[in-house]
This record gives structure tokens, C-alpha cells and sequence, in this order.
């Protein structure tokens, strides 16, 4: 079969000869209409005055009877992980609540903290501040020791990373007794930081973790 030759069409450089002598050169590419999609999500979810969000959420949290001890029915949020869609809706929707409440530190409980308080700070413009178990973190550390629903502990933070009139985030997966975000609140507090608010995936209400919170404010995206 003989070849066809290929036809090559080439515009010719606009520096030389302008574009509207050339009817057959290809219109440039539309511009796309951008919008910030954190906007046009949140449009999105409140439509009817209720998150659609929530309800994915919610279910993508696994509950494992009898953990870590005998009657603890423990909200596993690996699962939540798991599910991309659940996970980016999770952190959009702190990011939404906090990025202009001019927050300067967001402050993440080890161990579950760690994952959501990164993604907020980076998405809010704040530093991450660990809130670490005893004798993890190497520098001079203040501390506080705090009860939990099945044994107490004691939390600790680098000296230094958070300063006077700082505005902090307090963020971790799970609210039960209360007792880990009041010692968390009592370090960031002693550092001089002004504690704007706790967030947590879960909040495990007949634990009345709040009351132990005082007038602090608790924000919370699913009830256990
Ligand atoms: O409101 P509270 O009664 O204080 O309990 C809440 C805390 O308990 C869980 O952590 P846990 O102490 O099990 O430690 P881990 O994250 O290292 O597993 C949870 O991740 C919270 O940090
Ligand atoms: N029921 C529970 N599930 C997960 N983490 C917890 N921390 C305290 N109680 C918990």
C-alpha cells in the first residue's frame, strides 16, 4: 500500500505575525474556572444543614470488643486509614473548621494524634508539636501525669517548641475520661499557649470526658 505522507500543521510564532491572520491555527486551551476545593467540598457536604461526610466516617471506624482489657469496647480507627476518601475527609474538615481561627501550633497526642495533627498543621500553616509518652522525646521536657479509662500515664513536651501567646490546636483521635487532652491543655497552658480547642475523631460520651475539660472547647466528629 503506498505511504500517505503526514501533514504537519505549524503555527507560525506569534512574534512574528499576529494570530488573527491565521484562522486555522487551534484556539488556545480554555481557561478551567478554578475553585479552592476545600469551598466547593464543604458546599458539598452541608447541603442539607447535615455533613455527608460524617456518615462514612463514622462507618469506617472498627470496633473491637474487649480491648485492650476485658469490657473495653475499643474504637479502632485503622480502618478509617484505610478507607482514602474517609481519611481526606477527616482531615478536610478540621482543616475547614481551623484554618482561620489563626491557630499557631497544632499539638498531636501520641499515639493516634500523630496522624491527624501533621496533615492539619501542614494544610493550616502551624508547627506540629508532639506530645510524647515519658522518655521518648530527648530534649528538656515539662510533664504532666493524667489517669486514663484503664490505667493513668504521663504525657511530656519538648520546652521551647511552644511560647507564650502561642494559639494552640489540641488534636487526637479519641476522647473518653478526658484525662490525656486535660494534660495536654495543662502543658500547652504552662508553656503560656492559649488552648483555642481540642478536636477528636471520636468522642465517647458517658465517659464525660467534657466535664473534666471545663469551659475549654471540644470538637468531635462521631459519638462512640
Ligand atoms: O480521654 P481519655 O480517657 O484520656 O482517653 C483517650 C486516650 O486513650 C487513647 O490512647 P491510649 O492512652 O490508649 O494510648 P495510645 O495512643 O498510645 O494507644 C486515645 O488515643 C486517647 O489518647
Ligand atoms: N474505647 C476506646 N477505644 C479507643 N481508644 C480509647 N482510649 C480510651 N478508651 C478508648
Amino acid at each position: 500500500m503506498p505511504s500517505i505522507p503526514s501533514l504537519t500543521f505549524h503555527a507560525p510564532s506569534s512574534s512574528r505575525l499576529p494570530s488573527f491572520l491565521f484562522p486555522l491555527s487551534p484556539p488556545p486551551p480554555p481557561i478551567p474556572f478554578l475553585r479552592p476545593r476545600f469551598i466547593s467540598l464543604k458546599a458539598m457536604a452541608l447541603e442539607d444543614g447535615k455533613d455527608h461526610r460524617l456518615a462514612r466516617i463514622s462507618s469506617s471506624i472498627r470496633i473491637i470488643p474487649d480491648f485492650p482489657k476485658p469490657g473495653i469496647m475499643f474504637q479502632d480507627i485503622t480502618t478509617l486509614l484505610l478507607d482514602h476518601k474517609a481519611f481526606r475527609d477527616t482531615i478536610d474538615i478540621f482543616v475547614e473548621r481551623y484554618r482561620e481561627k489563626n491557630i499557631s501550633v497544632v499539638a498531636g497526642i501520641e499515639a493516634r494524634g500523630f496522624i491527624f495533627g501533621p496533615p492539619i498543621a501542614l494544610a493550616i500553616g502551624a508547627k506540629f508539636v508532639p506530645m510524647r509518652k515519658p522518655k521518648k522525646l530527648p530534649g528538656e521536657v515539662i510533664s504532666e501525669e493524667y489517669a486514663l479509662e484503664y490505667g493513668t500515664d504521663k504525657m511530656e513536651m519538648h520546652v521551647g517548641a511552644v511560647q507564650s501567646g502561642d494559639r494552640a490546636l489540641v488534636i487526637d483521635d479519641l476522647i473518653a475520661t478526658g484525662g490525656t487532652l486535660c494534660a495536654a491543655v495543662r502543658l500547652l497552658e504552662r508553656a503560656g499557649a492559649d488552648v483555642v480547642e481540642c478536636a477528636c475523631v471520636i468522642e465517647l460520651p458517658e465517659l464525660k470526658g467534657r466535664e473534666k475539660l471545663g469551659h475549654r472547647s471540644v470538637f468531635v466528629l462521631v459519638k462512640g
